[in-house]
């Protein structure tokens, strides 16, 4: 197990955002979590990473929880995770190489010459060529800012990726594109990921079980086919209305070709 979480509570205030939410992640699987706008996929992911202390229950990556260990080990623990956020993914006065590069020499200690190889070994392992690496984030398309971003993510060789919507605002192709490359990553490197994600199409391309935020708990998180079948009207809405049915058809086309 890479990732358990028991019996978590988030509230501010008076807002209850989860209550008693249990969920536990595999290793090498890419688990996506959906949900309505609200309902705390985004609060849960920076709980997990240790951005955020829940008012209850207990989270533990990699067998520890992250909040009670030493700085040393927390430091440790923390360079096995590779976290890519929505906003903010990347330096914006800083080039493609030297945000990769700032990571490992902040975070991992390297030399300038040995982040300067590695960074670049990354931007490749991401498809990303060669001349992107000079750039700065504002010359970049938004598939390449992704790209980018992940490139970051993986610079200390994670074994758990959060993402939080990474397809989001991206064109159709660019999103596949992410779609297939997370998937090869994912086999090459044998990551675990937690995919926080509104895309239909990714969960049908890229999933291996769906975890769907509802009524400030898991619902349900289990392989797509169960998922959809689940008897709730978010559920039924979100995988039986005509974007779901849409990403479900592309799915089997898909899986004839
Ligand atoms: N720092 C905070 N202070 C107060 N309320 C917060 C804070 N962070 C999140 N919330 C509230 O917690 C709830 C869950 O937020 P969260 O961003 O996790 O939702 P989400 O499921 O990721 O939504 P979306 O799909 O719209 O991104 C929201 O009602 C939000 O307003």
């Amino acid at each position: 197990m890479v990732i358990q979480v028991r019996a978590l509570d988030n509230r501010f205030g008076t807002h209850v955002v989860h209550e008693d939410l249990d969920l536990d992640v595999y290793r090498g699987e890419i688990l996506g979590v959906v949900g309505g706008s609200g309902t705390g996929k985004s609060v849960l992911l920076r709980s997990i990473v240790g951005l955020r202390r829940p008012s209850s229950g207990e989270v533990r990556l990699l067998g520890q929880n992250l909040l009670a260990l030493p700085e040393k080990e927390r430091v440790l623990l923390e360079r096995r995770m590779g976290v890519l956020f929505q906003k903010g993914a990347l330096f914006s006065s800083l080039t493609v190489t030297e945000n990769i590069e700032l990571a490992l020499i902040e975070q991992a200690g390297l030399s300038r010459t040995d982040a300067s190889y590695l960074a670049s070994v990354k931007l490749a392992l991401v498809g990303l060529p060669a001349k992107a690496a000079a750039l700065y984030p504002s010359e970049l398309s938004g598939g390449m800012i992704k790209r980018a971003a992940l490139a970051r993510a993986l610079a200390l060789d994670p074994d758990v990726l959060f993402l939080d919507e990474p397809t989001a605002g991206l064109d159709p192709i660019a999103a596949a594109a992410f779609d297939r490359l997370l998937l090869t990553l994912r086999d090459a490197l044998n990551l675990t990921v937690f995919l926080v994600t509104h895309d239909l199409d990714t969960l049908y391309s890229s999933c291996d079980r769906v975890a769907v935020l509802a009524h400030k708990k898991v619902l349900v998180a289990d392989r797509l086919a169960v998922v959809a079948a689940t008897d709730d009207a978010w559920v039924q809405d979100y995988f039986h209305g005509p974007r779901g049915r849409a990403a479900s058809q592309a799915a089997e086309l898909a899986r004839k070709e």
